[in-house]
């Protein structure tokens, strides 16, 4: 099987083109595939597919070409990944998949709009975030309150007055599970300055990741909504880079560079 490797701001994919829809892509390979030392490595893998193929997303089809079947490092399913569909429309334009410069994208979150800046970064309409309350994330034994916002994968984006340099990412922290059954991922951010917050994230089904897109957008709503905003542009650092989100109040917009890197040929199975 053919792949490719990407990432956007480092957080990284392995790409899957399966154009004919040929793969039964089972947990387990997913997982080994995404093994830093036994596989090839990466926060997560994207299965490049034709929407009008995918029974999940077939009705989409009409407006959306391909459909980006995503799975996270221990092979979970995901509605979303904000960095994933900006690599993925990387993927399609080098490969001469599409030619449009503003294009849609099936997601098990709904269509996304990609718009290709003149500069070469990736814009991504990342939809409506929609918040709902609080909740509280614990991150080594210390507790931190946080906001939950839906990016059609779910977030607690909590404002941290520690510096996130310093917290200890290596262990999953704790989340209220009657609020996340499915899990959730975790930002803790430092508002800086003004429209600016470092952000480090612990994503479900992946661990700690060097960026998180949908993760920035719910920092940039959570930082917002602090200053008592929500609308505006904000600059998100991960460790991997800088992220720009426009907040508006309709839509919300995700923008940053996304890179393929290498290809090559898949000798794991299952
Ligand atoms: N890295 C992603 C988010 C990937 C999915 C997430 N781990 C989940 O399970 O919801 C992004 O860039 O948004």
């Amino acid at each position: 099987m053919r792949f490719l490797k990407g990432h956007g701001t480092e957080n990284d994919f392995v790409i899957l083109p399966d154009l004919e829809d040929e793969t039964a892509l089972s947990a387990a390979l997913v997982a080994k595939i995404c093994d830093r030392r036994a596989g090839i490595g990466a926060d997560g893998v994207l299965r490049v597919a034709r929407t009008k193929e995918s029974h999940e997303v077939a009705h989409l089809a009409a407006t959306a070409e391909w459909f980006m079947d995503y799975r996270n490092a221990d092979g979970s399913v995901a509605e979303m990944c904000g960095n994933g569909v900006r690599v993925f429309a990387r993927y399609l334009i080098d490969a001469g998949l599409t030619e449009a410069s503003e294009f849609a994208l099936a997601t098990r979150g709904g269509l996304r709009t990609i718009r290709v800046e003149p500069n070469g970064d990736i814009t991504a309409d990342m939809g409506k975030p929609v918040v709902d309350g609080e909740s509280v994330a614990t991150v080594g034994g210390q507790e931190y309150t946080g906001i939950r916002v839906d990016m059609g994968n779910p977030h607690l984006a909590c404002a941290i007055g520690d510096p996130v340099v310093q917290l200890d990412l290596n262990h999953q922290p704790g989340f209220d599970t009657g609020i996340f059954p499915t899990g959730v991922n975790i930002e803790l951010f430092n508002p800086v300055g003004v429209s600016r917050a470092v952000m480090r994230v612990f994503e479900r089904g992946s661990g700690e990741t060097r960026s998180c897109g949908t993760g920035a957008v719910a920092t940039a709503v959570a930082a917002a909504h602090l200053s008592g905003d929500t609308t505006g542009t904000w600059t998100i650092e991960v460790p991997g880079g800088t992220l720009t989100v426009i907040l508006d109040a309709e839509t919300s917009y995700l923008s940053g560079p996304a890179a393929i890197v290498a290809s090559g040929e898949l000798m794991l199975a299952e």
